[in-house]
């Protein structure tokens, strides 16, 4: 059986490194994932004052109840949306003047939300550069708390960012939302907050957050669920059998839920307690399915679907057109290259079944894209990618981990499904 080792959850170390940070002493993380979104997290930390401890296997963090140690600090987020919208709002309640600013992809995607409930708690934001992006200047002296609105229907994250801060204001807060995309990374932050001993309520679109401050916790990192979809999906178009450990039915991760997509496409899965196994059975079928719950995997579908029997249709994504880059675009672009048949609209792709034929795929420096359409060649040996090496965002050693897996289930996949 082929079991594949995927390295740690970019989110849930994210938000740990937020939580252990803000501590009241310190705290370890066990199997964090390193790459270059939680080492850009790391070192922004470790620019605002805060003790980072990093060995292979185990990262550990000197918390402050009251902020950045640093009166003054630069962060550079690289390309990381957690790290540009997490660690602002990490600053906002504590006393000082910080400094964000990203890599040009950043720069380019929306931050506006967090800048403004942060303002409409106290702090002083102003943007250096465009309005709603980075970079921006961040001044606070702590943040009184109190209720705040804010649209989290462009990315879940403003909320997250939010919600973290919430037990740092010295009254608590109470947040309104008016939309939400990426729901299960809420849910996954309201638990983390609770292990870290947060006291958080959600009423729908409502949420309370006590005053408490955090505890410090030791907290292992389970594997990510988003990096899985990648193996799942090769498996499913192969007729292979793949299984990640550390997965299952308590996973904070929505993207578990990717198998059932598989499923639901023809393939046998099991999503057990602490595993999940995807096997092809030789067939895949056309689906329509939402994926705004999920939509980090909507690429990994998006590069499998013109080998299923029917159409693939994939709709409620529009938020995936301000991630590393415009991803219906990037996903309908290249397709077309391979010369599949390909639907687009506002918040949709539709990915007719067809027989690709080899091109070079323009990743758009996104790991995400990369990944997929590494899938897709499986099956299209001649494909090339124009940068195999922006995987190094969340899986440096993607390439190798999927070569292994190939290796080890034989020469026959690239005849994959009947
Ligand atoms: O909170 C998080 O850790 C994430 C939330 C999601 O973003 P959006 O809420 O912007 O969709 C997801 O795409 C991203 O990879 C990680
Ligand atoms: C959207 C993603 O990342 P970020 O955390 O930068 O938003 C992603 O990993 O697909």
């Amino acid at each position: 059986m082929a079991v594949v080792r995927v390295p740690g959850s970019k989110s849930t170390t994210a938000r740990s490194l937020f939580l252990s940070a803000c501590a009241d002493g310190r705290s370890t993380l066990r199997y964090p994932l390193v790459s270059d979104d939680t080492e850009a997290f790391a070192e922004g930390l470790g620019a605002l004052g805060f003790g980072v401890h990093r060995s292979a296997d185990e990262w550990s963090v000197d918390g402050n109840a009251s902020g950045p140690p640093a009166g003054e600090a630069d962060v550079y987020c690289r390309d990381s949306g957690t790290t540009a919208r997490f660690l602002p709002a990490l600053t906002a309640a504590g006393r000082g003047t910080y400094r964000f600013d990203a890599s040009a992809q950043m720069r380019r995607r929306p931050i506006g939300p967090v800048v403004e409930a942060l303002r409409a708690l106290g702090a002083r934001v102003r943007y250096l550069g465009a309005e709603g992006h980075l970079p921006i200047e961040v001044a606070s002296d702590g943040l009184e708390g109190g209720t705040v609105g804010m649209d989290a229907g462009l990315s879940s994250q403003f909320l997250t960012a939010l919600l973290m801060v919430g037990p740092l204001t010295r009254r608590g807060l109470r947040i309104e939302i008016t939309d939400l995309v990426s729901e299960p990374y809420v849910e996954m932050t309201l638990a983390l907050m609770r292990e870290f001993g947060a006291v958080v309520r959600r009423d729908g679109m409502r949420f309370d957050v006590e005053p408490t401050g955090y505890r410090a916790r030791e907290h292992a990192v389970e594997p990510d669920a988003s990096t899985s979809s990648y193996f799942f999906a090769a498996a499913a178009l192969t007729g292979q059998r793949v299984t990640v450990p550390g997965l299952g039915t308590e996973s904070p991760q929505g993207d578990v839920q990717f198998a059932e997509v598989l499923r639901a496409m023809g393939a046998d899965v099991a999503i057990g307690r602490d595993a999940v196994t995807v096997a092809g059975t030789g067939r895949l079928r056309g689906i329509d399915v939402n994926m705004r719950d999920i939509s980090d995997t909507m690429p990994t579908l998006a590069a499998i679907a013109p080998f299923a029997d029917g159409p693939v249709r994939i709709t409620d994504v529009h938020n995936t057109r301000v991630k590393e880059c415009d991803r219906l675009d990037a996903c309908a672009e290249n397709l077309r290259r391979l010369g599949v048949p390909v639907a687009e609209g506002r918040d949709w792709i539709e990915i007719a079944p067809a027989a690709p034929r080899p091109a070079v795929i323009a990743c758009r420096d996104d790991h995400r894209i990369a990944m997929s359409f590494s899938v897709t060649a499986i099956r299209v040996p001649e494909l090339e990618l124009d940068n195999p090496g922006c995987v190094r965002k969340t899986f440096p050693e993607f390439h190798d981990a999927l070569a292994d897996l190939r290796a080890r289930w034989g020469a026959d996949v690239g005849d994959g499904n009947r």
